[in-house]
Parts: structure tokens; sequence; C-alpha cells
């Protein structure tokens, strides 16, 4: 077996393998679980189903640009497509090469920020601190639009028919906080998870799941004060405050999200579905209520009811409803 090369400090290469069609990623790291062969039952290598998907920009603490997005939503929707995958771990790489600082996200990439949204950069443009704001902004690639599309990797993680874990292990800010807010379960690193919804310092605001999903999770006031005063809170602090499910050792935050993994792949994978989408139901409006009755229409399809009435119209005849009772 090969060994793979660093990709964090929490990362376990015994515990993952590259997934085949995703070598040119360069801004985000995707993985496949494998088996220990210890613990399972099952040979060591063999795949488990789950896979770990991160942020791969630890010297700006995984703070996203288009590209980052663009490769974050392709990973994110070919798990979602796989069939044998239960829960999707996602986390930040790190630490940062240059200051040892962690980031699991630090929101969009204020360099590349244009009015209308984050720019795509041009080829061989030169982003980094020497150069000034106007020398950047001319760098950006103005034939295409700005983009503000984390939005739809949000959407992604809230309609996935997969459980998706935040491993936090370092700052969660601006739109990275948002990240987390939107994902299934939370695990934090007690000693370097950091917490700081700093959308309003710069002028920006997540008025959709990162603030109303946020109040949902930690209560009104709560949210109010997280966006409104942009105080960094500790990994502790999220735990008690209902933002994340735990917080755990540095060390064991990716063998925890491991373990919530497997324990959710014990379970039905249709009820687990269904229990997602009914989380969602209420918050989603109709657009929650479209994803729960696409899964229902799916159990429909599934009955013997439903086959008749597609078999009576392609035979031209009348649909025979006796065998199936009004269920009450
Ligand atoms: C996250 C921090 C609190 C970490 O502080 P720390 O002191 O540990 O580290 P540094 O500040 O020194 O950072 C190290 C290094 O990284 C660079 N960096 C960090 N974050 C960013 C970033 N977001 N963009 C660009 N660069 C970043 C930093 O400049 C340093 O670089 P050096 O070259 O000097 O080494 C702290 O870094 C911090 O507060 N970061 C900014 C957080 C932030 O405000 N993010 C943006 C919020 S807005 C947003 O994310 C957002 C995006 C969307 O697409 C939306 C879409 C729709 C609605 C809303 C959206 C939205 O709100």
């Amino acid at each position: 077996m090969s060994v793979l090369p660093f990709v964090s400090d929490t990362f376990d290469p015994a515990r993952w393998r590259e997934i085949p069609g995703f070598a040119d990623l360069q801004e985000v790291t995707y993985h496949r679980g494998i088996s220990r062969g210890d613990e399972d039952g099952r040979p060591a290598g063999a795949l488990l189903p789950v896979v770990r998907v991160a942020i791969d920009r630890p010297d700006v603490r995984n703070a996203f640009r288009p590209a980052t997005v663009d490769e974050l939503y392709r990973v994110l929707d070919h798990a979602r497509m796989s069939g044998d995958v239960a829960a999707v771990i996602l986390t930040g790489n790190g630490p940062s090469p240059k200051d040892g600082g962690y980031g699991f996200c630090s929101g969009g990439d204020q360099r590349i920020r244009g009015r209308s949204g984050y720019q795509y950069e041009t080829e061989g443009a030169d982003f980094s601190a020497n150069v000034d704001a106007a020398t950047r902004q001319a760098q950006v690639d103005k034939a295409r639009a700005g983009r503000l599309h984390i939005l739809e990797v949000q959407r992604l993680i809230r309609t996935m028919p997969k459980v998706v874990i935040a491993a936090v292990n370092g700052w969660a800010a601006g739109g990275g906080h948002s990240l987390n807010v939107v994902c299934d379960l939370s695990l934090a690193s007690r000693e370097h998870a950091r917490f700081m919804q700093t959308d309003a310092n710069v002028g920006s605001f997540d008025a959709g799941y990162g603030s109303a999903l946020l109040a949902r999770q930690v209560g009104d006031r709560r949210a109010r004060e997280i966006f409104f005063l942009a105080r960094p809170y500790t990994a502790e602090q999220a735990e008690q405050w209902g933002a994340v499910n735990e917080a755990v050792p540095h060390e064991k935050l990716e063998e925890t999200a491991l373990e919530y993994a497997r324990i959710i792949a014990t379970k039905s994978p249709q009820a687990i579905r269904m229990l997602k989408f009914a989380f969602n139901l209420a918050d989603d409006g109709l657009a929650g209520q479209q994803v729960f009755a696409g899964e229902a229409t799916r159990l429909a399809y599934m009955t013997d009811e439903a086959v008749e009435g597609r078999d009576a119209f392609l035979e031209r005849r009348e649909p025979d409803w006796t065998p199936y009772p009004y269920y009450f």
C-alpha cells in the first residue's frame, strides 16, 4: 500500500486512501476511509462508508476563493452520488507552514473580493501580501463575474442525503463559521478550534443558514451576540452553547469524527436520510418539503401499488388497486 503524503496533523494516513479521478485537486483534499482491520471486522484496507473533505489552504487559515469553492462542490457532489458513502467529514488541513496557526475555514478570501463577489484570478497573478489592493484588483479576471457560490456548497451540504460532520480543527470565521453551522454534526478541537463570526467586520452578512440556522442551534440571543459583537469563542463555549456536539482533544478530532461516521453507518440508510430531511423540512420551507417529498416518492415507487399504476399505463388497462388498502 502506498504511503500518503502529509496533508494535516489530524490526518492518519493509515485510515485513508486517495480517490481515483481527483488527482488534479489544488485547493481541497479528498480521501476515502479504509479499515485498519482491527476494530470493524473488515480486512485491512477495505473501503469504509466515509469520505474526508478538507480545504487545503492552511497558510490563509483555509480561506476560500472561487476555485476552492468549485473543488469543494465537486468533491461533495461526488460524495453525494457515491452509493456506498454514509457520512462526510469536512475539515481544514493544517497547521499553517507559515506560522503554525490552525484554520477550519476563515471564510471568503478577502484579497480577491470584488464588488460583485469573490473573483477568479488571472493566470500568473500575484496576490501575495506584497502586492497593494489596487494591483490585486487589476489582476482579477474581469471576464468572469464575482461569485458568492459558497452558498451553493451550503445547500449541497444541507440537501445531500448523507450526514456531514464538521471536524473543526482551527479557526471557523466568517463564511467558515457558517460552514460549521450548516453541517449536520460538529466536533471541535479543544486546543485549536476557535469560532468568530466576522461577517459584519468586513461588510458581509450571511443572512441565510449562517445566521438563521445558528439561531436555531444556539438560541436567538446568543446568535445575535455572535454576529453583532463578533467576539471569538472557544471549543468549550461552542459545545456549551450548542454550536458543536463535542469538544475533543486535538489529536482525537478525526478519530472521533470517524467513530461518529462508523456509528451512523450501522443505522438504516433510509432512516438516516428521512431523518436528515425531516430535521430540515420546517426551516427550509417548500424547498425542504420538496427534498423530503422526493424521498417519500422514491419509497412509494418501491411499492407494488406504484408498480401497478405504472404497469397499468404501459399495458393500456385500468389499474387494479384492490390489493392495496386505505391504510390508517
Ligand atoms: C481567522 C482569523 C481570526 C485568524 O487569526 P490569526 O491571528 O490566527 O491569523 P492571521 O489573521 O494572522 O491570518 C493568517 C494569514 O491568513 C490570512 N487570512 C486569514 N483569513 C483570511 C481571509 N478570509 N482572506 C484572506 N486572507 C486571510 C491573513 O491575512 C494572514 O496572511 P499573512 O499573509 O499575513 O500571513 C483572522 O485571520 C480573520 O479574522 N480572518 C478574516 C475572517 C473574515 O473576515 N472572513 C471573511 C468573512 S465574509 C465571508 O466569509 C463570506 C463569504 C461568502 O462567500 C459569502 C456569501 C454569501 C453571504 C455571505 C458570505 C460571507 O460572509
